[in-house]
């Protein structure tokens, strides 16, 4: 396989061959090194099982899957993860729960007591780079959802993962911030240049962040379409009110709305 995350063929049963749910079958994708991917589809058609596979966090009982050139068999040490629900510890400020992978993810927990004050730094670029400059003693509680999803995709930044995986991070976002978030995410995807899955149903979140956006069929779910995104980056907001733009997003949505009545 060629690609940073591969898979092949891979098929997915919730509880038991017999009686259970076939949540995903025949699904072969592949994402190149430093692409941007997002995945799409009808509700429940798998792709948080599709993530879940990919980090190691469930085994298919058929066909491959790699990341990185190693198949998965295990979590999947170089992913970085980030969920609709930010899930910050509240008792942490948010500087200490941007740094708490250092404290769990090796290589980074053995030097972490020794090399705290430049870990310490690193959190504050990174805080600052999505606009949180200041705000790294405020506890979650005391920002917005707008605010801890912005330290949520830090936490996830923070021990330098090569993948970084997105499930509807800016779902619960209202659409002016959930816009803003889209640039911190472009912005930081140019500067870092790790290889991203986004899920989302958002299909203009879709078409402005990915290179190629996968959609998927009903469940149970396999790719019926990889569709390139051509505009050029850096991709500026006032892109998604172009016709071309939009004409991309009418295009998913077909493919998803047939995908739906196909089911
Ligand atoms: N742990 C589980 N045990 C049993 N069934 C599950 C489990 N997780 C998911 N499923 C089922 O597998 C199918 C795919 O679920 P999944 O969450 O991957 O879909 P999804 O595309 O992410 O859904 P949504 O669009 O609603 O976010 C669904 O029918 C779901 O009910």
């Amino acid at each position: 396989m060629t690609g940073f995350v591969d898979l092949r063929d891979v098929r997915l049963t919730y509880g038991g061959a017999a009686d259970g749910t076939l949540a995903l079958d025949g699904l072969t994708m592949s994402v190149k090194k430093g692409e941007f991917a997002a995945v799409v589809g009808p509700s429940g058609c798998g792709k948080s099982t599709l993530m879940k596979l990919a980090t190691g966090l469930i085994a298919p009982q058929n066909g491959t899957i790699e990341v990185a050139g190693h198949e998965v068999d295990g979590p999947v040490s170089v992913a970085g993860m980030a969920f609709q629900n930010p899930s910050m510890l509240p008792w942490r400020s948010s500087l200490a729960n941007v740094m708490l992978p250092l404290e769990i993810v090796q290589p980074h927990r053995s030097k972490f007591r020794s090399e705290k004050q430049a870990y310490t730094a690193k959190a504050e670029a990174l805080l600052e780079l999505v606009g949180l400059k200041g705000f790294g003693d405020k506890y979650p509680w005391q920002l917005s959802g707008g605010m801890q999803q912005r330290a949520n995709l830090c936490r996830a930044l923070i021990h330098d993962p090569a993948l970084l995986m997105l499930d509807e991070p800016f779902g619960a976002l209202d659409a002016f911030t959930r816009e803003e978030l889209w640039q911190v995410m472009r912005d930081l995807h140019a500067e870092k240049g790790f290889t991203t899955i986004l899920v989302t149903h958002d299909l203009r979140e879709a078409v402005f962040l990915a290179d190629k956006v996968f959609v998927m069929s009903a469940r149970p779910g396999t790719i019926i379409r990889e569709r390139e995104v051509p505009f050029e980056r850096p991709r500026p907001i006032e892109l998604t009110y172009e016709s071309a733009f939009n004409d991309i997003v009418h295009e998913l949505r077909d493919l998803i709305a047939n995908a739906r009545a196909a089911a």
